[in-house]
């Protein structure tokens, strides 16, 4: 087996991924409702409508994974991008890859542990949740006819350890 090392989520490295969502500065943002409320804007491309897929909104009560976490498989939705907003600021890990061929050598790992969410864009593979302590998540993704799950056993498993930080 193979370590995966954890990175730190920031949007640059997360780019070839999809979006990171966070209420920060690097987001677009300005005061509504008179000043009272402040707009985080259009922090990430819902991608829901191939073949007549529409948006759902669900919430996903995820309960804590065990470090450290063999990676033994991947997966993807080649119809629609899939979101995931913490709704507390609980620990949880985000196993990646680009969309397309798998390569297992392009496998990385990146931790959240402060809200943040991320949107994976239409087709890139990712392990299905990880959560590190329990936590409920805000989850945006598509509905519709059509096959929007493909799965990839991994040839060699990936061990994630992550001390936190
Ligand atoms: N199964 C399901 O709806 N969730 C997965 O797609 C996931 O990425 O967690
Ligand atoms: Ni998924």
């Amino acid at each position: 087996m193979q370590v995966l090392r954890v990175e730190p989520l920031t949007r640059t490295a997360f780019a070839p991924f999809g979006d990171v969502i966070a209420a920060d500065d690097e987001a677009h943002h300005y005061p509504i409702n008179e000043g009272t409320t402040e707009r985080y804007h259009d922090l990430a491309r819902v991608d829901v409508q191939a073949d007549g897929g529409r948006a759902l909104i669900s919430i996903f009560r995820a309960q804590p994974r065990v470090l450290p976490f063999e990676v033994r498989m991947l997966e993807r939705h080649p119809l629609g991008s899939q979101a995931f907003v913490p709704l507390s600021a609980k620990p949880y890990l985000v196993v990646v890859a680009p969309a397309g061929a798998l390569d297992p050598a392009s496998v990385r790992a990146f931790s959240v542990a402060d809200g943040r969410g991320v949107n994976l864009a239409r087709g890139v593979w990712h392990h299905p949740l990880l959560a590190l302590q329990a936590c409920d998540f805000l989850v945006v993704d598509r509905g519709g006819a059509g096959n929007n799950l493909d799965e990839c056993v991994l040839p060699v498993a990936r061990v994630v350890e992550w001390a936190g930080g």
